[in-house]
């Protein structure tokens, strides 16, 4: 019945299987579930079948691979088609929750948090976000979904659950890996958002241009069923490969080629100007990067929701940034920082952004992720000797790869003539050390490329770690420190 007009089933008698539950990895199949059998699983998928058998299986539904099973097997031909069976399995053909897809290299996380907290004060009902902080359904009630975008059946889960629950929206952080995998696939977005392009991740896509129409074809698919597009102008890619019918928010007020333009006048104070006239936002979080991420999420307001641009003020002033983006480390004197910035153009930004703030030198410490884009990191070598004054490089997540070679690369990039002073320190706790205590007065710093994880990830082995942790340890002693001299 479920699967009635989507695929092929194969099965020894005609009866309906009764199905308790369904699950995508055979190691955590239960009695009386279905197992889903996604392309990925295609090399290994004959063990995976036997395995879900043997934990008490009852049908499998084989995507876009061949399985061949004593078990009814129903196969269907695309992902789109186990989108349309997992609507049905979780009766959410009726989505009743606005789904809002967030992509862009950078920028995600801050706007789906930013997003969730506006709504949440525009209307009574719960609002949730989905992204490389969890599934977040309140700031204290985060669950793990272990990717930024999650697996397909977590995905339909959420949107069963939000649907029941009567969540009026969910801000999901989009990845190319989410979208590349289909992992979204059978979710109808009600808005696309698309914040920016750059440099990451370009060795799993094939290159720039792959990952460019990944994130197009999301944006793109969002509009062709009838959703909105909300999408930076300030870039030509973006520019040249969004839907015609997209909504522009872009930097500078004196443009008309945008639905929203901005400018912050201040740090903090952020000047918004469309058709309707003018607003100013105020204390948004500290940074351009951030006032950008605020006109985004005002001209998705204004889009998806119809909200006047004279109401922003009240839905947006004093918002949050959320953990890790540009966060100041609590117990410092408002010298240290810690960003999410693991790219070339969020580094570029990040200490731009900084450079505003600081009195004095500009410092920072970072690294590069290990088995992931080779190409960024002599990119964010060269952007860190350009911006900084002192430069500390470290280990990021190194995995398989030895940190030395990593950091050798990111050297690469420095080519003189550059003013900066660059010490190496592989040890990424002794790196934060050695920068506080250089901190002078009027001196900041940044610390980069982790912001809130809570891991360094290290020959396939997550070991426990928190820039923030480790940065308040330091502060801590360097004051308690100061004022014992003070006493003596
Ligand atoms: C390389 C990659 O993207 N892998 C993702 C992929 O896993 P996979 O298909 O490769 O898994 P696999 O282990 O080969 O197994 C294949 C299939 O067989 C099944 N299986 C496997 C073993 C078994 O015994 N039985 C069994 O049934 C698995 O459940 C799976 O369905 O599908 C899984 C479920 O959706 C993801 O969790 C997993 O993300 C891994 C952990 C990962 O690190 N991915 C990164 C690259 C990623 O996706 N990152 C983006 C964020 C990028 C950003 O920073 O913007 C993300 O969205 O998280």
């Amino acid at each position: 019945m479920l699967a009635e007009g989507l695929g092929q089933l194969h099965a020894e008698s005609s009866d309906d299987v009764l199905i308790m539950g369904i699950c995508d990895d055979s190691r955590y199949v239960k009695p009386g579930y279905a197992m889903i059998c996604l392309p990925r699983s295609r090399a290994h998928v004959a063990d995976y079948v036997e395995a879900a058998g043997k934990q008490g299986a009852t049908a499998i539904i084989a995507v876009g691979v061949s399985v061949t099973s004593d078990l009814p097997v129903l196969h269907l031909a695309s992902m789109q088609q186990a989108g349309l069976l997992l609507r049905r399995l979780f009766r959410t053909e009726e989505a009743r929750t606005h789904f809002y897809g967030i992509t862009g290299t950078d920028g995600k996380t801050s706007v789906a948090w930013m997003l969730r907290e506006a709504l949440t004060r525009y209307q009574p009902k719960p609002v949730w976000s989905c992204g490389t902080l969890g599934w977040l359904r309140a700031p204290d009630d985060i669950l793990d979904i272990g990717n930024t975008t999650p697996s397909m059946l977590t995905m339909h889960a959420m949107l069963s659950s939000a649907n029941l629950g009567g969540v009026h929206s969910v801000a999901c952080e989009i990845s190319s890996h989410g979208i590349a995998q289909e992992r979204i696939a059978g979710i109808d977005f009600h808005t696309a958002i698309w914040t920016n392009m750059g440099h990451d991740h370009l060795q799993d896509h094939g290159g720039y241009e792959t990952y460019l129409k990944t994130k197009a074809g999301f944006v793109q698919a969002t509009a062709a069923h009838g959703g909105n597009v909300v999408a930076n102008a300030d870039h030509a890619d973006i520019r040249e490969h969004a839907p015609e019918h997209a909504c522009w928010y872009g930097h500078g007020l004196y443009r008309d080629d945008v639905d929203l333009a901005w400018e912050q006048e201040l740090p903090g104070l952020l000047r918004l100007k469309s058709a309707e006239g003018e607003v100013v936002i105020e204390d948004i979080p500290l940074g351009d990067f951030h006032a950008e991420n605020v006109a985004c999420v005002a001209l998705t307001l204004m889009v998806s929701m119809a909200i006047p641009l004279a109401d922003l003020p009240k839905l947006l002033g004093r918002i949050s940034a959320p953990p890790g983006r540009m966060q100041e480390v609590t117990a410092g004197y408002g010298q240290v920082y810690i960003d999410y910035a693991h790219t070339p153009e969020a580094l570029d930004r990040c200490l731009q952004a900084a450079r505003k703030l600081t009195r004095a030198r500009l410092m920072v410490v970072f690294g590069c992720g290990g088995e992931r884009d080779r190409e960024k990191r002599p990119q964010m070598g060269a952007i860190a000797v350009e911006q900084a004054d002192l430069v500390w490089i470290t280990s990021d997540n190194p995995r398989g790869e030895m940190p030395a070679v990593i950091a050798s690369e990111i050297e690469q990039g420095m080519s003189q003539p550059y003013a900066a002073e660059v010490r190496l320190q592989l040890d990424r706790d002794k790196a934060i050390g050695e920068a506080i205590a250089t901190l002078a007065e009027g001196d900041l710093l940044i610390i980069a490329g982790k912001g809130h994880e809570a891991y360094m990830d290290v020959c396939g082995q997550r070991l426990p770690w928190s820039d923030e942790q480790v940065a308040e340890k330091y502060l801590h002693q360097k004051h308690s420190l100061a004022g014992e001299e003070m006493c003596a």
